[in-house]
């Protein structure tokens, strides 16, 4: 079966997200396919589908949402996992929430078989000077804090509820 890993980054680490749920569930014997929603993959022929967006002022991204809508239908007919990707998910105070998540199944309505926040990174020679500035100003923790073992690992979980 396949399984379309859709995802929208903005400075990167959303992808190496998308990348190690692909070769974990590859390794678990699905057959995963990684695309960019910039490049507007048709989930349609895909049998399940692992969709996740980098987090931008509480939001998911803007190209993450229209590609979903343009595509509900066929979404809405096959096991979908849910990911974002942001810099506060390693908080503790988060208690594995994310607004821009709630928010976003709030807005549409989809009800995915598995939900996950997994924390991104935060480096600024990745992003324009414009938004180095916003996040200075906030005072922003600044690093990598990426977790790709448990992405991993999230990935054995939900192989099975993909695979129907
Ligand atoms: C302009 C800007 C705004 C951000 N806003 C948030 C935010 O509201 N909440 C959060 O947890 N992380 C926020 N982040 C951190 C990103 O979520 C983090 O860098 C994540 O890794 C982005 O994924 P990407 O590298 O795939 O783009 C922001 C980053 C930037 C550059």
């Amino acid at each position: 079966m396949t399984v379309l890993v859709a995802y929208a980054t903005h400075s990167g680490a959303t992808r190496t997200v998308a990348e190690t749920l692909v070769e974990t569930l590859r390794a678990e014997g699905l057959d995963p396919v990684l695309a960019d929603v910039a490049e507007d993959p048709d989930p349609a022929g895909h049998d399940a589908a692992i969709l996740g967006s980098a987090v931008r002022v509480e939001s998911f991204e803007k190209s993450f949402v229209t590609w979903v809508s343009r595509h509900r239908a066929r979404i809405d007919e096959v096991p979908v996992a849910l990911f974002s990707c942001s810099g506060s998910a390693a908080d503790p105070a988060k208690g594995g929430r994310q607004k821009a998540t709630d928010d976003f199944l709030e807005r549409t309505g989809i009800a995915p078989v598995a939900v996950k926040n997994f924390p991104g990174w935060v480096l600024m020679d990745r992003i324009p000077v414009h938004e180095q500035l916003l996040l200075k100003s906030m005072r922003t923790p600044t690093g990598d804090f990426r977790d790709l073992p448990a992405v991993a690992a999230w990935a054995r979980e939900i192989a099975p509820g993909l695979s129907g």
